[in-house]
């Protein structure tokens, strides 16, 4: 018998429709009541076997975190612990800067920094001005952003928005300070965290985004907490379906809270309404108070997936390029740069990769189609 996401793609996938028309599909149907938003392909040099043009780059930068979150690296799996990358395998910044360059003048616009734990990367400021020169072949400036925990941001905001940072997103499951440690395991107080959040938007590092992984009987009694929490001040609180990625977080379906019931949830407290997109192939979609009040945007990779439309290629610490989050096999740059590789020989070797890309795991988990794989783990292909 099929889930009922595999039903729901079954019927997405009806003859005639284009991967992005399934992509729209899949999630109008994930949250219905949803208006859907006027979309344009964007015109890039690069495209995929689905005609997905390359925009976006994720670049982690360690596998290093300081949390063990629940969902992404639990502490003990498997009676042991993580086994991290020794500092010759991560990429050096003169590396990450050479690929950023390729990437940007082949149509990439948007730059995030992420991990692991991205703020424990020794210099990081630096990496971030490096970047922040780079400039696309009309002469715009990348977008450029990060994801954290947020731990260090007190500490590190006004230096990454003087090295020319745009913004950052930061990771917030609960504001119950022992459920902030049961789901992150960490140290030190919630209030570490949401202070970070505050540095960051006092630092100009805005529109500050916080990303909430719901998972069932966990946090999902928070979903209305967290929303009123964050109404009103100017912070965009995206809820994440807690995904499949990785082998250590022991993921079942029973887990995952659908995008469409948290939208259900809050908007019988504060209504919502849908609004259009910011930019072509969002990973969240968004939605407003109707009174208002700023919004929310929900990621529903599980029951919506949103393949069609993906325009981003990652790069882990130790410089493998991956064409999806769910990719068992990413290309070795490292390799290359260290063989010696000039830079045409970098620009042929992202084309290909791209070129012959043909990735759309979600989908395909949804259709029950998904092949094995060898699972990597979100903290070492960033998330
Ligand atoms: N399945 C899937 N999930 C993704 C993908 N990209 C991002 N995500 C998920 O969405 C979460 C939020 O991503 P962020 O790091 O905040 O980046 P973003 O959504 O691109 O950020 P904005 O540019 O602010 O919209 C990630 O942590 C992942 O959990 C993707 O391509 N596929
Ligand atoms: C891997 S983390 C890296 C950046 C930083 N350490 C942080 O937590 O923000 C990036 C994002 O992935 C999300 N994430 C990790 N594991 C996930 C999972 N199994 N399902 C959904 N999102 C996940 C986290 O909540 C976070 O927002
Ligand atoms: S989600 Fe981010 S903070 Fe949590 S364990 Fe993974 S990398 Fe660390
Ligand atoms: S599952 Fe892969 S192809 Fe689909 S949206 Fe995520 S990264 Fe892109």
């Amino acid at each position: 018998m099929k889930s009922a996401i595999a039903a729901g793609a079954d019927a997405a996938q009806s003859a005639g429709t284009t991967a992005s028309e399934r992509a729209d599909t899949d999630r109008d149907r994930a949250e219905p009541g949803r208006r859907r938003a006027a979309r344009q392909l964007p015109s890039s040099g690069l495209a995929d076997r689905r005609g997905r043009a390359l925009k976006d780059l994720r670049i982690s930068v360690t596998d290093h975190c300081n949390f063990r979150c629940v969902y992404c690296m639990p502490k003990e799996i498997f009676g042991r612990d993580y086994v991290f990358m020794e500092r010759d395998e991560l990429l050096s910044f003169d590396e990450i800067e050479r690929l950023a360059r390729s990437a940007v003048a082949l149509g990439v616009d948007k730059l995030r920094i992420t991990g692991g734990e991205p703020l424990l990367r020794r210099g990081i400021e630096d990496l971030i001005e490096r970047l922040a020169a780079l400039r696309t072949p009309d002469g715009r400036k990348p977008d450029l952003a990060l994801t954290t925990n947020g731990s260090a941001l007190r500490v590190k905001a006004e230096a990454l928005k003087a090295a020319g940072l745009d913004r950052v997103t930061v990771s917030v499951d609960s504001l119950s300070e022992e459920r902030f440690q049961a789901i992150n395991d960490v140290r030190f107080p919630l209030a570490r965290v949401l202070d970070g959040i505050e540095a960051a938007s006092e630092a100009g590092l805005g529109p500050v985004k916080v990303n909430a992984v719901v998972k069932r009987g966990v946090n999902d009694d928070e979903i209305v907490p967290l929303a009123e929490h964050f109404r009103g001040t100017g912070i965009t609180l995206r809820f994440i379906e807690y995904m499949d990625v990785g082998s250590s977080n022991g993921w079942r379906l029973d887990d995952v809270v659908p995008s469409a019931e948290i939208v259900r949830t809050i908007s019988a407290v504060h209504p919502l309404e849908p609004a259009a997109e910011a930019r072509y192939g969002e990973t969240a979609r968004r939605w407003r108070y109707a009174d208002g009040a700023g919004e929310i945007g929900v990621i529903s990779s599980v029951t919506g997936a949103f393949c069609g439309t993906c325009t981003r290629a990652r790069i882990s610490a130790d410089g493998k390029l991956y064409t999806c989050l769910f990719a068992n096999h990413g290309f070795d740059l490292r390799a290359l740069l260290r063989d010696g590789a000039d830079d045409d020989a970098v620009t042929a070797a992202l084309t290909g990769v791209w070129e012959t890309r043909d990735d759309r795991y979600s989908e395909l988990r949804a259709a029950n189609a998904a092949p094995d794989r060898d699972r990597i783990e979100m903290s070492y292909i960033g998330g």
